[in-house]
């Protein structure tokens, strides 16, 4: 192995001359809340993946790893704290410290995870020209870059008018929790093709399972819950580049998101009633909030189709730029958010989060459940058939 990867290697092994900290994390872990299912072999393995990692992942998230590993093997810090003199065994000692009393078995599974978030761009990074765009391979309907501080998920089923299908809400999930703990300071949603997205694919609703529609109707309430959950709990600055026609989900989401940047070709439309169907993406609670609960009214009950300049004087949208500048003028500002002190832009985004979180997991809830028997409904499946047959388009 080459022995530009040592350093790396030995830092994570507690070698206290090979970390080269020059920032102290002082943000909590993120605490993993899918259930801890990683068994003592999957952490073996985890921990033997990360001696393969081609590139040095940074020093915020080896402290993270170092901090895992230890809370994993020895439990809670138990060592005496190093001098104020003492930089890297500080911010060795502060990251273990601040694990606190979480269990063995949680620090396991994330570590599995974080390993398992930094795996697949590592892995890529070797078969990228230099100078180019860090890409995650292995999505089928997004292509993820991550370069100068900024994560981009671009929806890229451009033929589809970028509609979210089962494979891309999971794909989308697996993105942002990655992008939540790589070493990024924001993440940006955008679209390939001419539109941001056209919303829920509808197809989504014809690929019956054995259980019948009604099996079919919860386990896209299941899955619509999660994915919602995903950007409620995101702990870094989402952002949306919204480069043409919005609709359904892809627009009732933008007000789970910090700021959204529209070109002037940009539409939001949220025809749920037109489908048979009721508001979800908790915009029942923050379309209300954002434009009034009149405005919020006229878009999520009577579909009423908005432009970008509409968007933006009712505060769903945050500024809006020629359509034949957007992307320039868009991408230079993000890169200028993006050399931010990440965990004052972290620490900043949990502040504003934090007193809604609960409230918008109960509003997804029930946003859900509500769907799930409209999806049963007849005004729902007609909707759907005359889309799918043609009959109908927005
Ligand atoms: C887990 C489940 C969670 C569910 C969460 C619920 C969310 C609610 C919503 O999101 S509601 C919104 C649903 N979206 C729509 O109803 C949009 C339907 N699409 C259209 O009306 C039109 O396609 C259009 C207005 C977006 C674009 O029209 P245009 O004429 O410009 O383009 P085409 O219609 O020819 O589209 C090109 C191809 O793309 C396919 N397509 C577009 N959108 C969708 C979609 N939402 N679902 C499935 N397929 C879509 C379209 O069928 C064309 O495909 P083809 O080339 O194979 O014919």
């Amino acid at each position: 192995m080459a022995m530009a990867y040592l350093p790396w290697r030995l830092a994570q092994r507690w070698c206290p001359s090979s970390l080269q900290v020059t920032s102290f994390p002082a943000v909590q872990l993120h605490m993993n809340r899918t259930a801890m299912r990683a068994s003592q072999k999957d952490f073996e393995n985890a921990v033997n993946q990360v001696k393969l990692l081609k590139k040095d992942p940074g020093n915020e998230v080896k402290l993270k790893l170092y901090a895992l590993y230890k809370q994993a093997t020895e439990g809670p810090c138990n060592m005496p704290k190093p001098g104020i003199f003492d930089l890297i065994n500080k911010a060795k000692w502060d990251a273990w410290n601040a694990l606190g009393s979480l269990p063995k078995e949680a620090a396991r599974q994330n570590y599995v995870d974080l390993v398992s978030s930094l795996s697949p761009s590592l892995e890529s990074s070797s078969q990228v020209e230099p100078g180019t765009d860090r890409k995650s391979t292995g999505f089928e309907t997004l292509v993820v870059t991550s370069e100068d501080g900024i994560t981009k998920i671009m929806f890229n089923r451009p033929t589809k008018k970028n509609a979210i299908n089962t494979e891309m809400y999971h794909e989308i999930m697996h993105a942002l929790k990655a992008a939540s703990k790589d070493d990024s300071i924001i993440t940006v949603l955008t679209g390939n093709g001419d539109y941001y997205s056209s919303g829920n694919d509808l197809t989504n609703f014809t690929d019956i399972p054995p259980g019948g529609v009604e099996e079919k109707a919860k386990n896209n309430a299941v899955l619509l819950r999660e994915f919602v959950d995903c950007f409620i709990d995101f702990p870094k600055p989402l952002i949306a580049v919204v480069n043409g026609p919005a609709v359904g989900i892809s627009v009732t989401l933008l007000g789970l998101f910090d700021a959204v940047y529209a070109c002037d070709r940009a539409t939001f439309h949220t025809p749920f009633s037109h489908l048979g169907q009721s508001p979800e993406g908790c915009s029942s609670y923050t379309f209300p909030k954002i434009m009034s609960p009149a405005k919020a009214t006229e878009m999520l009950i009577f579909g009423k189709k908005l432009t970008a300049g509409e968007a933006c004087a009712q505060g769903l949208v945050t500024e809006v730029f020629p359509d034949s500048t957007f992307q320039k003028e868009v991408w230079t500002r993000l890169k200028a958010f993006a050399k931010l002190p990440p965990n004052a832009v972290r620490i900043s985004k949990e502040v504003i989060r934090k007193r809604e979180r609960e409230k918008l997991h109960a509003v997804n809830a029930e946003e859900c459940s509500v769907l799930q028997g409209r999806w049963l409904s007849d005004e729902c499946t007609n909707a759907v058939v005359n889309f799918l047959s043609r009959k109908s388009k927005l």
